[in-house]
């Protein structure tokens, strides 16, 4: 029997352990036990300390007996899928569970078990990590937390490391957590280091070219004008400025300078995108196993290739998707580029807003979201969507239209930074983008507005034609037929990222045999994805799946399906036996 296999057992009713969700009890034999929910059957995964045990040697010790055995996981047995989902489904049925994706950024407010848990509980699909702040063991923390909370309570969230990226921004603020700027003030920003804390108003700055750069008359804009300054005097290495908007100044905060109206990219221009700290980052990334690495300040294409070799050669079997944060002009230039050579794109709001002007934002964010749904790029929309929510627990109204364009926009996901990282109501803030995305999502299939977004081909080869035509089919299908499912088995995730970009009125269930693919797929549309080993024979396949799920209680008889795969080229509609 192979070291990680899943074998499931069938425990009676009255065991004692199906109340628990310790792992301990059988960790004695060697496995482990892993109750779902109270009406699943307990899972028993053999543990590396004994990969040989033979399961029909588990001793019945009276404290639960052994029903039935199904057999290791490659022939017939376990299906996983979130919990979270499993359970919405069953409450409310197929129409109700959330299309859109939220990712949620950890910070202080949410590093622990309990807050990591409840927000995975109220729906984060993806747990975002900013490599700007923080430890590698700090991070590393948060990394192993969701990995147990994902084998303890079934969970499926996935990981996403965020580079720092070489852009200019302030230092810690002597351990401060902010200092506030007042109108009029003199400031000096330097490029010196500093041992112990900062004097009083002297802020430094990562980039040794700052001082140099930088002319008097400049603004400096932090954060993109949230507090801003105008550049008095440099002194050599210092830089004096004087306060003409105040506000809140917040440790490692981006900076960046404009003259005559207009953003100056001088040396800094030419900083590598992926600076040496971040290599280290990324190198700890594949340690861990992250699913997503997200490049911060991504310029070209090239940038988003060159990581992607780095991982194939570092992480053979590992399959980290790559993703590009849209924050800069040039990114916005080669757009379409970048597009097609990532596995994912996040408009950037917050550093975007800092680059082109404010009111220019919208038009790129809904430029960026149709282009990748058109690119089949999975985008997720970030930064500032509840920002007034890390102070009060109820979001503005103009926030909440904000999350709304977004939903209506049809991305695939919602991202939380500031409100989950370090503010007051990190679950209240989730739970705002989960009920709104839930409300917008039935709103389009009661109204079905005209979409006026054409799909173009997008397949390389013959064979994609013939996979992407099938999606396109089958979504249509799906929605003149009213079907309460579409099936899709993908091997790559290719498959069921295709039918995702028809934004279908039905949920997806995307079945996929390696662990790696099924929590990438936890960033698109509509898509819920379940781990099975499935044959090439599908008929084999849907009896199984029907017969996993019906055990579940996750569908039942009668109800209508669309089943396409990767393997058989085909569509078909069925009624669950
Ligand atoms: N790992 C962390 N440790 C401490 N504070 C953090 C961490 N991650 C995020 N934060 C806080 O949350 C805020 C918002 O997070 P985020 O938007 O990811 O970063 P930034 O504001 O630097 O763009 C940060 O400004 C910082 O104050
Ligand atoms: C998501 C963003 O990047 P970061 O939070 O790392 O600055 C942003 O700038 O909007
Ligand atoms: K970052
Ligand atoms: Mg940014």
């Amino acid at each position: 029997m192979a070291s990680s296999q899943a074998l499931n057992f069938f425990v009676s009713r009255n065991s004692p352990f199906l109340n628990t969700s310790k792992p301990s009890l059988a960790s004695n034999f060697g496995f482990i036990l892993k109750p779902l929910l109270s009406t699943s059957p307990l899972i028993l995964k053999c543990s590396l300390s004994s990969p040989n045990l033979d399961p029909l040697t588990i001793p019945n010790n009276g404290q639960f007996s052994v029903v039935s055995k199904n057999g290791p996981a490659s022939d017939t047995s376990a299906i996983e899928v979130d919990s979270v989902t499993e359970a919405e489904l069953k409450e409310n049925g197929f129409r109700s569970t959330r299309r859109t994706k939220l990712v949620c950024t950890i910070g202080p407010a949410t590093c622990s078990s309990e807050q990591l848990e409840a927000l995975a509980v109220g729906g984060m699909n993806v747990a975002r990590i900013n490599m700007c702040h923080g430890t590698r063991e700090w991070h590393k923390g948060v990394i192993e937390r969701v990995r147990e909370l994902n084998e303890e309570k079934g969970f499926a969230v996935a990981i996403m490391m965020d580079t720092e990226g070489s852009e200019i921004h302030m230092g810690d603020l002597g351990g401060t957590s902010s200092a506030k700027a007042e109108d009029g003030e003199v400031w000096t920003f330097t490029v010196r280091g500093f041992n112990s804390s900062c004097p009083e108003r002297t802020i430094s700055v990562n980039y040794d070219g700052f001082a140099e750069d930088v002319k008097v008359g400049d603004e400096l804009l932090v954060d993109g004008g949230m507090v801003r300054f105008e550049v008095i005097e440099t002194i050599g290495p210092d830089v004096k400025c004087k306060c003409t908007d105040p506000g809140l100044l917040l440790p490692r905060a981006n900076l960046t300078f404009w003259r005559d109206g207009k953003l100056v990219r001088e040396r800094n221009a030419m900083l590598p995108t992926i600076s040496s700290k971040d290599w280290l980052d990324i190198d700890f990334g594949i340690a861990e196993g992250v699913d997503f690495i997200a490049v911060s300040f991504v310029k070209s294409a090239e940038v988003i290739n060159h990581l992607k070799s780095y991982i194939k050669a570092r992480a053979r079997d590992s399959d980290i998707a790559v993703i590009a944060k849209i924050e800069s002009i040039d990114s916005l230039k080669n757009l379409e580029e970048i597009i097609l050579a990532s596995d994912g794109i996040m408009v950037a709001r917050g550093d975007l807003g800092a680059q082109i002007p404010l009111e220019q934002v919208p038009s790129a964010q809904q430029r960026i979201v149709q282009l990748c749904r058109q690119l089949n790029t999975p985008v997720i929309v970030a930064s500032q969507l509840l920002e007034s929510m890390i102070e009060y627990p109820t979001p503005t109204r103009a926030e909440v239209a904000d999350v709304s364009e977004a939903v209506r926009q049809r991305s695939d996901a919602l991202m939380l930074s500031g409100e989950s990282a370090m503010g007051q109501y990190p679950e209240k803030a989730l739970t705002v983008l989960r009920s709104v995305s839930l409300r917008i999502e039935r709103w389009w299939r009661e109204q079905k507005p005209q979409e006026g977004l054409d799909l173009p081909n997008i397949a390389s080869s013959f064979t994609d034609t013939i996979s992407e035509e099938i999606c396109n089919s089958a979504a249509k299908m799906a929605n003149n037929l009213g079907v309460d499912a579409i099936f899709v088995y993908t091997k790559t995730g290719h498959m069921a990222s295709l039918v995702s970009r028809c934004r279908p009125d039905c949920p997806i269930f995307a079945f996929t045999s390696t662990i790696s693919v099924r929590r990438r797929l936890n960033l698109q549309w509509g898509l819920i994805p379940f781990r099975l080993s499935f044959s090439d024979d599908m008929e084999n396949n849907l009896n199984k799946t029907f017969g996993l799920l019906k055990a579940r209680g996750m569908i039942k008889s009668g109800d209508l399906v669309i089943a396409v795969s990767d393997m058989l080229q085909s569509v078909q509609v069925m009624n669950v036996p």
